[in-house]
């Protein structure tokens, strides 16, 4: 089980209360029931569970739940396939349907100023098609959701979306930071608010950015890159308003992820006290979109609090956008040793000090002194936690930390040496995507060595791991989200060596992401780092097309470092 500290790798035990439970809707569950007998009708081949907690209803719940029990079955739950289908029919609206397709109002061609340093007509080509694909992922959720929510377990949204494609047909949260960063290379500025207006108004109606903009998301955030999305907007439009708007939402998600269950206390080894945070789903069920997977992994858990508790963590996995990582578990070959709650994440907290951080250059340009001077503090507070928990002078890497399981946020854990996880991720380098650990050159040196020596890079970008688990968020795969912020923080800092090496990567990544497209006519969710050209796999579902973020990462990757006009793109054109 890889260097997960013996003292923490003690099974889940004890009756305490493991946290909040946020119900989910009548028709949620109903549609669970729809997707185990659909299992059962159908078999495993080409299933998608998912697929079934995304469909409308076409009358109302309780005469569909009537017409659902009439249905005759036989001692395995199974329909007959024609009898189901006609069931599926007459009571449901496809999945998908209830968020239309809608015209970008800022989508032209060829924007004024696209992608300047892009001389290669080929690669400029290829850029103008990635650039329309805004149009195929643009929806607004149809007027039928408002009408009638509870017919819908989509959620109703005031403006137009951007979806990242294919089963994931609705707003996902830490999703929209590079879809923002490639609207912003696409010159679609509006698109871009508007995509900010919709995640502020989940603020304001649920108190937190949800995972996604559906039913079965309300007991979890993501990633919370909200204040990153509002900033970068902001320093590229100059629009004030949007500050005004967004500032009081980004102090109601920062209390969010600074209270409660996502809150823990860790004393140094010089007695100083700290407060960080971690990812903690308000959900202790099977995941309604994963429903009937999540129940075949808990059947090998015995009692049911032990069942509730795996559940959760398979939640707050999700809550961190690395679902699944063997990074979450005690014991890398069990995927029931799901333990994230018992984990402070070093990229977690690093997004929150980006918060922090951002929230005092937006409260200074609306000139709010008191604002600045308390998150100034929050900040500084953060960064010191961050350099005593997290930092591991010998690795020249920050490490996430394992605490004792079952941590309540009122107890003050103890720092050890040895609670800190020695795996090599690709999030032990994201610190240096803020400017806070970017603008230090000794810092900047010893993180490019680790890096370069750490086995993460791969002929095609940047592994997630270096454990090949069958898990998505492992080896081989490589995520466009985890390309960038590596690749802007190294290329932001001073050192040459550190630019040279940004590009490098953000080189392998383009010709990667090009050889796909050019093979297949599509962009890919993730790739294989393996191999240039080669799309990623493993996890619950099959890979998905379309693709939002890394269409994103793709442009401003592109803007950044162009390319020149007698440079071959392909990959022969890696430099190894
Ligand atoms: O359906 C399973 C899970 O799918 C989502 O996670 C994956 O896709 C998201 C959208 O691109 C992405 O944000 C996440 O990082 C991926 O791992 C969803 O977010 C999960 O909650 C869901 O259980």
């Amino acid at each position: 089980s890889g260097t997960v500290p013996k003292a923490m790798s003690k099974p889940a035990t004890g009756n305490f209360d493991r946290g909040p439970v946020i119900p989910t809707t009548p028709l949620v569950t109903f549609l669970e029931h729809v997707q185990e007998t659909a299992l059962a009708t159908f078999g495993q081949k080409d299933f998608d569970p998912k697929l079934y907690v995304d469909l409308s209803l076409k009358s109302n719940l309780s005469t569909t739940v009537t017409a659902f029990h009439k249905l005759p079955r036989n001692a395995t739950g199974s329909v007959s396939i024609p009898d189901f289908k006609e069931f599926m029919h007459e009571y449901f609206d496809g999945a998908g349907n209830d968020l239309v397709y809608a015209e970008p109002p800022d989508f032209v061609p060829e924007p004024d100023g696209f992608l300047p340093k892009v001389k290669n007509p080929q690669v400029r080509a290829w850029a103008l098609e990635v650039h329309a694909l805004w149009k195929n992922l643009s929806r607004r959720v149809s007027c039928s959701v408002s009408e009638r929510p509870e017919f819908h377990t989509l959620l109703p949204l005031p403006g137009p979306v951007v979806i990242p494609g294919s089963r994931f047909r609705e707003v996902y949260y830490w999703d929209s930071y590079w879809v923002i960063r490639g609207l912003l290379a696409s010159k679609m500025y509006k698109t871009a608010k508007a995509i900010v207006t919709n995640l502020i108004y989940l603020i304001d109606t649920y108190g937190y950015v949800l995972n996604g903009a559906r039913a079965y998301y309300t007991n979890r955030s993501q990633p919370p890159l909200l204040s990153a999305m509002v900033y970068d907007i902001y320093n590229r439009t100059g629009d004030l308003d949007l500050v005004k708007k967004a500032l009081p939402a980004l102090l109601k998600e920062h209390q969010f992820w600074n209270s409660g269950i996502h809150k823990v206390n860790v004393q140094d080894n010089r007695g100083r006290n700290h407060t960080l945070s971690r990812y903690y789903a308000m959900w202790n069920k099977p995941r309604p979109e994963s429903s009937t997977t999540d129940k075949v992994h808990a059947s090998k858990l015995l009692n049911a609090s032990e069942k509730e508790q795996f559940y959760r963590e398979l939640a707050s996995v999700a809550e961190s956008g690395w679902d699944f990582s063997t990074r979450w578990m005690r014991n890398t070959s069990d995927f029931t040793t799901l333990a994230i709650t018992s984990i402070l994440p070093v990229d977690l907290n690093i997004f929150i000090l980006k918060m922090e951080l951002d929230i005092v250059s937006m409260a200074q340009i609306v000139g709010d002194n008191k604002t600045v001077e308390s998150f100034l503090k929050s900040a500084q507070a953060r960064k010191e936690a961050i350099d005593s928990v997290f930092w591991n002078e010998e690795n020249g890497q920050w490490l996430d930390y394992w605490i004792s399981n079952g941590t309540g946020s009122q107890e003050c854990q103890r720092w050890k040496a040895s609670n800190q996880n020695n795996n090599a991720f690709a999030s032990n380098f994201v610190p240096i995507w803020i400017d806070l650990f970017n603008s230090d050159t000794c810092i900047v040196e010893k993180v490019r060595k680790s890096f370069q020596s750490s086995g993460l890079l791969g002929a095609a970008g940047i592994a997630t791991s270096l454990t090949r688990s069958e898990e998505q968020w492992d080896f081989p795969n490589g995520w466009a989200p985890l390309q960038h912020m590596i690749v802007e923080g190294l290329g932001k800092s001073g050192s040459q060596e550190a630019k040279s090496m940004a590009q490098d990567i953000a080189m392998r990544w383009i010709n990667t992401n090009y050889v796909a497209y050019k093979e297949t006519g599509a962009m890919h969710e993730k790739y294989n780092v393996e191999k240039c050209g080669d799309i990623g796999g493993g996890g619950e579902y099959i890979p998905q097309t379309g693709f939002g973020w890394s269409n994103g990462v793709v442009l401003a990757f592109l803007e950044e470092f162009g390319w020149p006009a007698d440079l071959k793109i392909g990959c022969n054109g890696v430099l190894l």
